[in-house]
């Protein structure tokens, strides 16, 4: 390839700013400058607002509701209850996981603050008023509240709608309160490996109950046109064809009447995956009221109602030579659903990716058990910046690790390496029968290990046990070790669905004749920069400036059908749907070049922005006149115009993975600590926007630091959610979020188009196990094994304490 005219190819590349470009982030200028448009910016003609009276207690019978007590508050216009859904069918909704989920409750309540009744009013404070006058009559239950003893046979039976059902969705239940119990791996060969092995650990490691608390809390607005049946509903929707799909299976109202639209949301982290039943009743609302109804939550109610995340009880163990070469991994998990299971995963895992567990090393033989309880907590179980479930899996390995480290007296890095998947391995097949597709595993260590000068932090760290066990110094210090494994991007059909639907994603792409162009993608973003970086994956693909491309998600009249966004699925799946409808465009373009050229089109060569005659290189077309050449101007038989579209199934998950190293010093008599330092290095592949990316894993280590760190939604013995509030909750600000440091190699996915793998969701992946390593690791010279999330500086004093270093 060669110059042509005054432009060099280089300048051309970088006025594409295509794939590599650390491009600003289009959204922003809207974002920055309150121009959003978000669900609740939706204002209409005539607009209702609903509100929900939840109930005050976690398992109670309702034994009478007096509608007339908030029919009779000035701008009340309505009063739904369950007893109103039922000649509709509409009591219960189905669930993603199979299971079914009151939409308001008949005759029992399961978890306080479920919706009890529906209030419309004329606005949201005469809703208020209405919610605060009716008068509901309870008869408390026996709650139950404990996961641990929610199989005892004198537990209570919560779910009576479910009477002798002895099948679920995910096999039998043996229990009143079980859901399923699910298994991976190989459990005789597991066995066999524990048993001959030189050391076995095992350790109960819990990861509470935490929620994903977007900025922005659930809402929808529908609007029912009594006169067409179209019904348009505007919601926080990650996933708006799904929403659509399940929308006209409940209504039975035709598919193609309902348009669902998710405008800009404020964020999603798995809290929008979901169907609630306030999005459900603001659509019976404005059918039975011929108006449209807006419903917007509250941070109580979005903290603790809508999905949590997490509540897995883990019981870890792995067996190894006396050298350190780990030879078999177990788990077993008690899962706490709450009243119903409304778990986010693909259909055929009710845990999720949970056995990605074994993590980034060779292990021989593994095996894990999910069982799955109802308790009376709210629904939910969704990823939470982890695609369904890995943090729990990595923070299982990545917790046990550590304690067969203490246990062979071996440097926690020195065991990791030991264990690695080697890059002449790849693609690795695990025990749990994942196919990793790529990594280089040991060359990220090192890099890593290289840029925290890790020996030299392990020195320091003697240094001060030394000083605290001479009495002259308080302070201890921790070194958290992390290195993860991820497998993102749901998925091949042939493993996911969704309520039949397999996982493909899809981008059409329309060149109008000056050589701009609009994309639209079945994926929706949350923040995370669709605009910017899909943009960035055609541009390089078609020569077309990203400026000059539109994108464009979340409209279901106008985007194909994709599966929304969660699990990073976007870049593996629709991103590259993005690449291959890109090539389309540009196949056709080269027929049409071609054409206008008078040569075969094998003999023409692209060249940034167009083709060229091979050999003659001022002999060339660029995007922008194929363009125009495709609205007038074609070979003989082509049709016009310039359009593609591409659904993309994917042949495997990506495995994006990281080294991750977090310092911190600890007060042990306050328990109060500090991060010194924390380092990131992240291997996701081809990288499509760099300071996406370094975004992508400021924001996903902060929410790692607030997990592991503080976040947890409690409940006391008698049902009262704990936590329910940003008074309790821990949202980190930038006065506690530590500075991050990031780095990266770049070893590409050999299957997707592009290369690229996720990355949205790694730094809380690998983030979580780092905090709570280098917790566990400060105490490790005192003879600390295992101390529990989350670490708030009440409970590592208290840790201190239990290992006889303080008497404060
Ligand atoms: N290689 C590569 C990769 C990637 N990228 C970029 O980055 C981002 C991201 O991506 P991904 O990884 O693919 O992902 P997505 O799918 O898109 O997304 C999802 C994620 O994302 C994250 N991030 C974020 N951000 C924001 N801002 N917001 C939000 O909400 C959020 N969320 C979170 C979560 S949680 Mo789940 O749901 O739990 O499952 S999952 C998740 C985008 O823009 C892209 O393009 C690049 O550049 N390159
Ligand atoms: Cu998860």
């Amino acid at each position: 390839m060669a110059d042509t005219g005054i432009i060099s190819i280089e300048e051309r590349t970088d006025q594409l700013e295509g794939i590599g470009c650390k491009r600003k982030r289009v959204e922003d200028i809207r974002f920055t400058q309150g121009r959003g448009n978000y669900v609740d910016d939706v204002k209409l003609p005539g607009m209702l607002f609903g509100d929900f009276v939840r109930s005050p207690f976690a398992h109670a019978r309702i034994k009478h509701i007096d509608k007339d007590s908030a029919l009779a508050v000035p701008g009340v216009v309505a009063v739904i209850t369950a007893e109103d859904l039922i000649p509709l069918n509409l009591h219960y909704m189905p669930t993603l996981a199979g299971d079914v989920q009151a939409v308001l409750a008949h005759e029992k309540v399961l978890f306080q603050n479920q919706e009890v009744a529906f209030i419309v009013a004329k606005d949201r404070y005469a809703a208020a008023d209405g919610v605060e006058a009716l008068a509901v009559e309870y008869e408390e239950l026996e709650p139950l509240m404990d996961a641990h003893k929610a199989m005892d046979a004198n537990a209570p039976v919560l779910r009576e709608d479910l009477a002798g059902k002895t099948e679920g969705a995910h096999g039998p239940r043996t229990h009143h309160n079980h859901i399923f119990t699910w298994t991976a791996g190989d459990e005789a060969a597991t066995q066999e490996a524990f048993d001959k092995a030189d050391v076995v650990v095992k350790e109960y490691l819990a990861h509470p109950r935490v929620h994903p608390c977007p900025l922005e809390t659930c809402g929808s607005v529908a609007d029912m046109n009594p006169i067409t049946g179209q019904l348009t509903l505007w919601g926080t929707f990650q996933a708006p064809h799904v929403v659509r799909t399940v929308a006209s299976l409940i209504s039975n109202i035709p598919e193609h009447k309902i348009r669902v639209i998710a405008p800009d949301i404020g964020g999603g982290f798995g809290n929008k995956v979901g169907v609630y039943p306030g999005y459900v009743m603001s659509i019976v609302g404005s059918i039975v009221l011929k108006k449209p109804v807006k419903w917007i939550e509250d941070r109580m109610e979005n903290l603790s109602t809508t999905a949590f995340a997490r509540d897995y009880h883990i019981e870890a163990e792995l067996a190894a030579t006396k050298d350190g070469k780990i030879l078999g991994m177990r788990s077993h998990v008690l899962a706490d659903h709450g009243a119903f299971d409304a778990c986010a995963d693909p259909s055929k895992y009710p845990a999720g990716m949970y056995h990605i567990c074994s993590g980034s090393y060779d292990i021989g033989a593994a095996f894990c058990s999910v069982t799955g309880v109802y308790t009376n907590k709210a629904p939910g179980g969704v990823s939470y910046r982890c695609s369904f479930r890995v943090t729990e899996a990595v923070y299982t390995i990545e917790r046990i690790i550590e304690v067969l480290a203490i246990k062979l007296g071996m440097d926690a890095a020195e065991l990791r390496q030991k264990n690695f998947v080697q890059p002449e391995q790849f693609p690795y097949t695990s025990a749990f029968g994942w196919e990793y597709d790529s990594g280089d595993y040991p060359t990220a260590m090192k890099k890593a290990m290289d840029a925290v000068d890790y020996d030299g932090l392990r020195a320091e760290q003697a240094k001060m046990v030394e000083d605290f066990k001479a009495g002259k110094s308080r302070e201890i210090m921790g070194i958290g070790v992390s290195f993860f494994t991820e497998i993102v991007g749901a998925g091949p059909s042939k493993n996911c669905d969704i309520l039949g639907i397999g996982m493909f994603d899809s981008c059409e792409i329309r060149v109008h004749p000056t050589g701009a162009a609009i994309a639209r993608l079945g994926v929706k973003s949350q923040g995370q920069g669709h605009e910017t970086t899909f943009a960035q994956i055609l541009a390089s693909e078609t020569g077309i400036a990203a400026d000059m491309i539109t994108i464009e998600e979340g409209d279901t009249d106008t985007a194909p059908y994709g599966l929304g966004t969660y699990g990073s699925r976007s870049t593996p799946v629709a991103g590259a749907a993005a690449a291959r409808a890109g090539r389309k465009i540009k196949h056709k373009a080269q027929l049409i070049a071609s054409h206008l050229l008078e040569v075969h089109h094998d003999d023409l060569e692209w060249d940034v922005d167009g083709f060229a005659v091979k050999g003659a290189p001022e002999k060339r077309k660029s995007m922008k006149e194929l363009a125009w050449a495709a609205y007038n101007n074609v070979p003989e038989g082509m049709e016009m115009g310039l359009e593609a579209v591409d659904y993309y199934d994917p042949p495997n998950f990506t495995f994006p993975y990281g080294a991750y190293f977090c310092v911190l010093k600890i007060d042990v008599d306050t328990g109060v600590y500090k991060i010194e330092r924390f380092y990131a290095l992240d291997d996701c592949g081809t990288r499509i926007n760099p300071m996406i990316i370094e975004g992508q894993v400021h924001g996903g280590l902060t929410e790692a630091f607030a997990v592991a760190m503080g976040q947890l939604i409690d409940f006391d013995d008698t049902g009262n959610v704990i936590g329910a509030s940003l008074m309790d909750f821990f949202l980190p600000t930038a006065v506690e979020t530590p500075h991050w440091e990031t780095d990266h190699t770049e070893v590409p996915s050999p299957h997707h188009p592009i290369g690229a793998k996720g990355v949205g969701e790694s730094p809380h992946v690998g983030g979580v196990p780092a905090f709570s390593n280098a917790v566990n690791d400060a105490f490790r010279p005192f003879g600390g094994v295992q101390t529990h999330m989350p670490h708030t500086a009440a409970n590592i004093w208290a840790y201190a304490k239990s290992l006889g270093m303080t008497d404060q």
